[in-house]
């Protein structure tokens, strides 16, 4: 299986456009977060903000937006997001993502319909990831789930997962149609081609509550600023990995929170920029 290594990453991170403004990275569209799940909502917005968006707007319950305020004054808010859903116009957004905070229940299930009948990316996650099918569309549609949610949303066995993990992900991708993240020691990206990457980064500092929301988030942001969004969906788990590399380098591997990733991100970006 082919590796996506420190070499590639260099290689393909994008330069920031010196006259860039705002829309040169677009709005990013998070539905995330519940009631008693505000974390992922926060934590994937603030990995999403720190991963090279324009603008990011969350579409959440509204008892969760003072928990997201208080730690981003960044993003914005889509009022009535739930009520609204079938008439916002989701082709604005450069990026859709669904899932981190969420149950697999109704209301989410609508979100990801609409979302996936817009023309642009989607990343479903958590609780976006239910057994569904894909119809065709131009832009990608990435899926992130761990083992647990991928045994959920595929036919797939335990077994026939711990015997070939690589066949497993690449036959539902290339079946589905889809790209499929799946997340562990060592993360899989298989492409709706069959072409397959496995990661290089990260340690068990990421086994850890939150670091999969912040994963998303890190996804959603680099789509918005890489121009191959194969790059930007190898890139983000790349640097997600390489900030947990970087927080065990003097801290211990048992003490690592999710949303340090996102704190440790900036330097750990810089260092894989090409001069
Ligand atoms: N701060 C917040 O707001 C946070 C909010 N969060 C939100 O919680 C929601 C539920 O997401 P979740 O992943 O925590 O639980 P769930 O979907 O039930 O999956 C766990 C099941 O899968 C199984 N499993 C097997 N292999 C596995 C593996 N390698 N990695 C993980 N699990 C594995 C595992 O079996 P076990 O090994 O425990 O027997 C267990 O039965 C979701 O919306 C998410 O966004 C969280 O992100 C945390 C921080
Ligand atoms: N032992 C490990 N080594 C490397 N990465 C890990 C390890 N355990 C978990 N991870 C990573 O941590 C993340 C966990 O995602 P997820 O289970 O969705 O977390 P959550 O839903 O709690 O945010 C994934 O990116 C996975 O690849
Ligand atoms: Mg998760």
């Amino acid at each position: 299986m082919k590796k996506w290594n420190k070499d590639h990453v260099i290689n393909t991170l994008p330069a920031r456009k010196p006259d860039a403004h705002k829309g040169t990275y677009g709005t990013a569209l998070i539905a995330a977060g519940s009631r008693f799940m505000p974390g992922a909502a926060v934590l994937s917005a603030l990995a999403c903000m720190r991963s090279g968006v324009g603008k990011l707007e969350m579409g959440i319950e509204e008892s969760v937006i003072p928990y997201v305020i208080q730690h981003l004054p960044e993003t914005t808010f889509v009022p009535g997001f739930y009520e609204r859903l079938q008439n916002l116009q989701l082709n604005q957004y450069r990026v859709l993502a669904a899932g981190p905070g969420r149950e697999a229940d109704d209301e989410t299930e609508t979100t990801v319909k609409a979302f996936l009948k817009s023309d642009v990316p989607v990343i479903l996650d958590a609780g976006a990831l239910s057994q569904r099918t894909y119809i065709d569309r131009k832009a990608p549609v990435i899926l992130t789930p761990h083992p647990g949610e991928f045994l959920r949303i595929s036919d797939i066995s335990m077994e026939e997962l711990e015997e070939n993990q690589q066949q497993a992900v690449t036959k539902f991708a290339v079946e589905t149609g889809v790209t499929l993240v799946l997340k562990g020691q060592q993360t899989i990206t298989a492409f709706p081609d069959g072409d397959v990457y496995i990661n290089t980064s990260g340690n068990s500092a990421l086994s850890k509550g939150g670091t999969g929301d912040t994963l998303t988030g890190m996804i959603t942001g680099m789509l918005c600023c890489h121009d191959d969004w194969k790059h930007a969906v190898l890139n983000a788990v790349y640097l997600h990995g390489a900030c947990a590399d970087e927080w065990e380098k003097t801290r211990s591997a048992h003490t690592m929170l999710a949303h340090e990733l996102s704190d440790l991100l900036p330097e750990v970006w810089k260092k894989h920029e090409g001069n």
